[in-house]
């Protein structure tokens, strides 16, 4: 079967700064994969490289058997970028930002047509944001920005969805809404890579996890990448502490 996601041996620098150092990860279709890590250990550099956004210095990335460059352009892949990366004050309405999860689907005229419309409709209904459609994407909460992007994604109809910390900021109902869809996703066939640092809530979210540190230090499931001594690995021993205090 091929791997929705294989990063092979991938380094990646910005000029001294080494943030991925050799990092292999295979995911396969049909799973919710968690991924954690420390602050700046690489969990929005990794992203960005299967994006194909950062080039690695060595290395490989194939997304369902291609490179990242034809997976965006054929809407294979879809990301929830960090909303640090966003400029919200573009303005463009909730229902806009979903519709560019069709462009590469649609034709030579670039003009959605009805099946594009049903499908924006649909994802947003799905995230519960049809009421908001209209409004200018910036005038939306955290967690109801992060819910368009995900509709985003549906509409999109993503083979491999990618969402870097989708609960930052974000209100219970939004993060309970979001689960339930990525799980939704991952049981009809995709695969979900997410970033997060709520390590209580990553067994709720994912079935598996990556550990990182610059290199992948656990993958499997989320009761053996949470285990005391990979945590301490990781985070050091204060994490270890208040994990053993809320126990
Ligand atoms: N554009 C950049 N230029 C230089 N260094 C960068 C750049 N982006 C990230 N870095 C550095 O690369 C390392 C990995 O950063 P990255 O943003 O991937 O980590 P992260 O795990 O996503 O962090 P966080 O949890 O804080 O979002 C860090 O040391 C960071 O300072």
């Amino acid at each position: 079967m091929t791997a929705a996601i294989r990063v092979e041996d991938v380094t990646v620098h910005y000029g001294d700064v080494l943030a991925l150092d050799g990092v292999d990860v295979t995911l396969e279709h049909g799973h919710v994969c968690g991924l954690v890590g420390m602050n700046g250990s690489g969990k929005s550099t990794l992203f960005k490289t299967i994006m194909g956004m950062v080039r690695p210095d060595t290395g490989t990335v194939s997304i369902d058997g291609g490179t990242p460059a034809r997976a965006r352009k054929t809407g294979v892949i879809g990301y929830v970028p960090q909303s640090e990366d966003v400029d919200w004050s573009f303005p463009l309405s909730v229902r806009d930002v979903v519709m560019t999860g069709r462009y590469g689907r649609l034709g030579f005229t670039r003009r959605p047509r009805r099946a594009d419309h049903e499908a924006v409709d649909h994802a947003l209904e799905r995230v519960e944001l049809t009421e908001l459609a209209g409004r200018q994407i910036g005038r939306l909460s955290g967690g109801q920005r992060k819910r368009a992007f995900v509709a985003r994604g549906i509409a999109q109809d993503a083979r491999v969805l990618l969402l870097d910390e989708p609960f930052a900021g974000v209100d219970k109902r939004s993060e309970a809404t979001i689960t339930r869809l990525l799980k939704e996703l991952a049981a009809d066939g995709a695969a979900v890579l997410i970033s997060t640092h709520d390590l209580h809530a990553l067994p709720g979210l994912a079935d598996e996890a990556i550990l990182l540190m610059r290199k992948v230090l656990a993958h499997g499931s989320p009761g053996e990448v949470l285990r005391p001594e990979n945590l301490a690995l990781a985070f050091g021993l204060d994490v270890l502490q208040r994990e053993e205090e809320l126990a």
